[in-house]
């Protein structure tokens, strides 16, 4: 218990660990934030405080006093205010990156504008439609910008542990990879933008991009089709949203006979919930040779666990694992640098190690993990595919006409 409590003191309040001063030599990169966003402090601004090379430098908000409150909240030095904040804030020239966690429906305008001005960005998820997403990062390479969409659990080492236990052929043939993702009711409100079809939201999108990325990346293949996807409209009085799929469920076939189950719930019902359950943010994969549940994928810095059993005749062995830090590890031919080691604390939030890749990325030096172009996209067909097959449509692409040179 007190290991836990210090991780999460130290994930929000990192002034406690050994501090760095930025000198004049230092050049860290200047961050520009587009919106007050609700994620930011969590996802960026307080990982932010531990990087050596990163100062988060500009906020923009569509209206000023929320800007400066924003600003002065979080010791952000430049503020940006009112309706043509945001491409100010891209003028900027001394941001030399953007990080973009507008509502889905916006990712694809505002990326396109910041990498337009020159800048690096670091999209929130789910990045945009897929072809959308063809264009983000078409643009991006031909400028020479480094594009990230923030796939932020894929950094941390538990998932990469998980992982490498499947690849080992320790458990055998994956048969099938069953990824789970909810809330309770009433943590999401009526007027989130989670709601809100014209912002592309839906439980799909926002939770969904999590769980169908996490079965793809564990069977390292994509889905060959969409068994079924039964989509549950959000039932609210004050939202007559039928495109909403307040929650998914959708079965997917994998090469090799695999078959994966997507679950998604935006407000999960109180009375469903039994205690033992109640964290539903979770992956079971079961193989031929045993199985491996891996319990709060998402965010696994708070507490996470990682069972494992194995299946010799009638006996079943189990054990649990806990990887907080990649020098608790062991990744088998793991990717990126061999100082990999060394990477990262056990407080380090998904958003630190993801920190480190994307200005590793930017400084021309190997990141530990990636998110390619191809994934980002093939992420995005198959929720389309998912929308689809549930008869609700995918999400409405951007109005902006966006200049591509
Ligand atoms: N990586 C992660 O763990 C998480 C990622 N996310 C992703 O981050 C993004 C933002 O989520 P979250 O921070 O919860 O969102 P917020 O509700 O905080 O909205 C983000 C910002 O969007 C701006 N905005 C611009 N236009 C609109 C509009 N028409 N309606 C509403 N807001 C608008 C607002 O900017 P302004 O301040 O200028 O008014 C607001 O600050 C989403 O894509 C979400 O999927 C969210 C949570 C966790
Ligand atoms: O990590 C997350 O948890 C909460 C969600 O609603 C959010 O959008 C997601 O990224």
């Amino acid at each position: 218990m007190s290991s836990l409590i210090r991780r999460i003191f130290r994930a929000y309040f990192p002034q406690s660990v050994p501090k760095f001063e930025h000198t004049a030599d230092s050049k860290p990169i200047k961050f520009g934030i587009l919106g007050a966003a609700n994620i930011a402090p969590l996802a960026l601004i307080t990982p932010a405080k531990t990087h050596p090379e990163v100062v988060i430098y500009a906020v923009a908000a569509r209206d000023l006093k929320r800007a400066e409150a924003y600003a002065k909240m979080y010791g952000i030095h430049k503020v940006y205010g009112g309706s043509t904040s945001y491409q100010e804030l891209l003028d900027d020239p001394e941001i030399e990156a953007v990080y973009n966690p507008l509502p889905n429906g916006l990712h694809f305008e505002w990326t396109m504008k910041a990498l337009q001005a020159g800048k690096h960005v670091l999209c929130e998820k789910p990045i945009a439609s897929a072809e959308e997403t063809r264009q983000m990062f078409d643009l991006a390479d031909k400028k020479g910008l480094v594009l990230l969409e923030a796939v932020h659990y894929r950094f941390h080492p538990a998932i990469q542990r998980v992982k490498a236990i499947l690849d080992s052929g320790e458990l055998g043939k994956i048969k099938s990879i069953d990824a789970k993702m909810g809330f309770l009711a009433g943590f999401v409100k009526d007027n989130d933008i989670r709601f809100n079809f014209d912002l592309a939201g839906g439980s799909t999108m926002d939770l969904g991009c999590y769980t169908l990325n996490c079965i793809r990346y564990l069977s390292s293949s994509n889905p060959t089709s969409v068994i079924s996807a039964t989509a549950l409209p959000l039932k609210s009085a004050n939202i007559q949203e039928t495109k909403i799929d307040r929650a998914m469920t959708a079965t997917l076939a994998l090469p090799d006979d695999v078959v994966a189950t997507l679950d998604t719930d935006l407000a999960i019902p109180w009375t469903l919930i039994p205690p033992a359950k109640s964290i539903r943010i979770w992956v079971e994969v079961k193989c031929e040779g045993g199985d491996l549940t891996l319990v709060n994928f998402v965010l696994p810095t708070f507490w996470h666990s990682i069972k494992v059993s194995t299946k010799a005749g009638s006996t079943i062995t189990t054990r649990t694992e806990k990887v907080y830090k990649f020098a608790d590890v062991h990744l088998e031919n793991g990717p990126g640098d061999s100082n990999t080691l060394d990477l990262g604390s056990d407080w380090w939030l998904t958003y630190r190690y993801q920190l480190e890749a994307f200005v590793d990325k930017l400084k021309g030096r190997s990141p530990q993990t990636w998110i390619t172009r191809e994934d980002s996209i093939a992420n995005m067909e198959w929720v389309e595919k998912i929308y689809e097959k549930a008869g609700i449509g995918a999400r409405p692409v951007s109005q902006y006409m966006a200049e591509t040179h």
